[in-house]
């Protein structure tokens, strides 16, 4: 049996060797020739699979190994009887991580207290759900936007006008969908963007498209009072250097690039692969996953809360790093650009998830044990 894998993919050999032969190829190279001859095509998001791609070939299976399907065409799936799979929520901690980073490298840039702002969330699933948990832990301010739960669960939602008009700080996490009524193309576009409110903080970890770029580098050459954070972009691997430029912070799909959100994801296929084969799965991911790198933490109980939480996201996870590499590669002609952009998410280092953290409190803080609890770290 032949497995063709994004050679991204971590632990290929470790899930997958006793399936048979895997051929390692780049994301961006997948083409009919290679896939031709393969029972199951395993990728990341890098990939487009569909008809064009699997028309003829032998695959039976499609895994992703990320949350986003976006780059799936799945009628297409169905209509030739092609199982699949995606890994939801492996990496929705490191997101969460790469928004408090933000946050924090916010409030820093402008002088702001983060306890007093008011946080519109859009898109409460996976990502948004656990986000929107954290920052209510912290006894934080905040809207959630989420149309299609709100339709189909009630709840305390509002609309995406209200977070407009209500909050400092937007953070989006919806999926890419381009047709239908819960279309996210442009979810922010050149009319929504001039309707933020003054100094608001935009962030984007979802996908380049929710965010119409042109626009968004129109409005923050005109706006001096917005700032913005960018993870994704439209047209990713070419980025929009301009606008890359005029964010605060500008990094290169990385968000939920942690270790354990990376190798959650090859374990989930892996076991959705194991139940469409009707196999149990034997390999367990607990077996391979390398403990956290930072694990212990003592904080006195007088520490200021406000520098505790910093250190202990930071001391984790600082996105700051990964803005000053990402700005490094904004040079050069278009094709170095691209490959620099590939190429600092193929060297990726291994980044740990903040909730690793264990937690000891010496003498008696309330509010330290708020914020412990509200980041998911264990106190001890
Ligand atoms: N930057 C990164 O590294 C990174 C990592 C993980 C996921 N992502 C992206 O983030 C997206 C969200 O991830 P998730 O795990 O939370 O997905 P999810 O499917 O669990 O949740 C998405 C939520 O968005 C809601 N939604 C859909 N349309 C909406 C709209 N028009 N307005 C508001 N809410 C809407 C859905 O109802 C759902 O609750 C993924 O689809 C992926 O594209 C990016
Ligand atoms: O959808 C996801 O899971 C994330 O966007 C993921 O981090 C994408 O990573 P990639 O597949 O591009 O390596």
């Amino acid at each position: 049996m032949l497995i063709v894998a994004d050679e991204n993919i971590p632990l290929l050999d470790a899930f997958f060797e006793s399936f048979g032969e895997i051929r390692r190829v780049p994301g961006r190279s997948i083409d009919r020739a290679t896939v031709e001859q393969a029972d199951v095509l395993l990728v990341r998001s890098v990939t487009n699979v569909n008809r064009a791609l699997l028309e003829g070939s032998k695959v039976r299976f499609v895994g992703t190994c990320t949350i986003g399907t976006d780059h799936l065409d799945l009628d297409y799936f169905q209509q030739a009887g092609i199982t699949w799979s995606s890994a939801p929520g492996c990496n929705a901690r490191g997101v969460v991580d790469y928004v408090l980073g933000s946050l924090l490298t916010l409030a820093e840039i402008e002088g702001v207290d983060l306890t007093q702002r008011t946080y519109g969330i859009v898109g409460a699933g996976e990502v948004g759900g656990r986000l929107v948990k954290v920052l209510k832990g912290l006894g934080w301010n905040v809207r959630v936007c989420d149309p299609p739960r709100q339709a189909a669960e009630g709840g305390d939602y509002v609309s995406l006008e209200q977070i407009i008009e209500q909050c400092d700080v937007i953070s989006l996490h919806t999926p890419l969908k381009k047709h239908g009524s819960q279309s996210t193309w442009h979810l922010f576009d050149k009319h929504r963007l001039n309707q933020l409110k003054p100094g608001t903080w935009l962030i984007n970890a979802s996908r380049g498209p929710v965010v119409d770029n042109a626009a968004l580098r129109q409005v923050l050459l005109q706006r001096e009072d917005l700032q913005a954070v960018l993870d994704v972009w439209e047209g990713e691997p070419e980025v929009d250097v301009a606008l890359a430029e005029l964010c605060v912070l500008a990094t290169p799909h990385i968000a939920g690039y942690s270790l354990d959100g990376k190798q959650r994801g090859t374990a989930q296929i892996y076991q959705a692969y194991c139940e469409f084969i009707g196999q149990p799965a034997q390999v367990s991911l607990s077996d391979l996953l390398p403990a956290p790198w930072l694990s212990h933490v003592t904080l006195h109980a007088k520490s200021d809360p406000a520098w505790a939480l910093a250190m202990l996201c930071r001391g984790v996870y600082d996105p700051r790093r990964d803005d000053a590499d990402f700005r490094r590669s904004l040079v050069g002609n278009v094709s170095e650009q691209r490959a620099a952009f590939d190429a600092l998410r193929k060297n990726y280092p291994a980044r740990r998830e903040i909730d690793g953290l264990q937690v000891r409190i010496e003498g008696d803080s309330p509010e330290l044990l708020k914020i412990v609890a509200a980041l998911g770290a264990t106190a001890v």
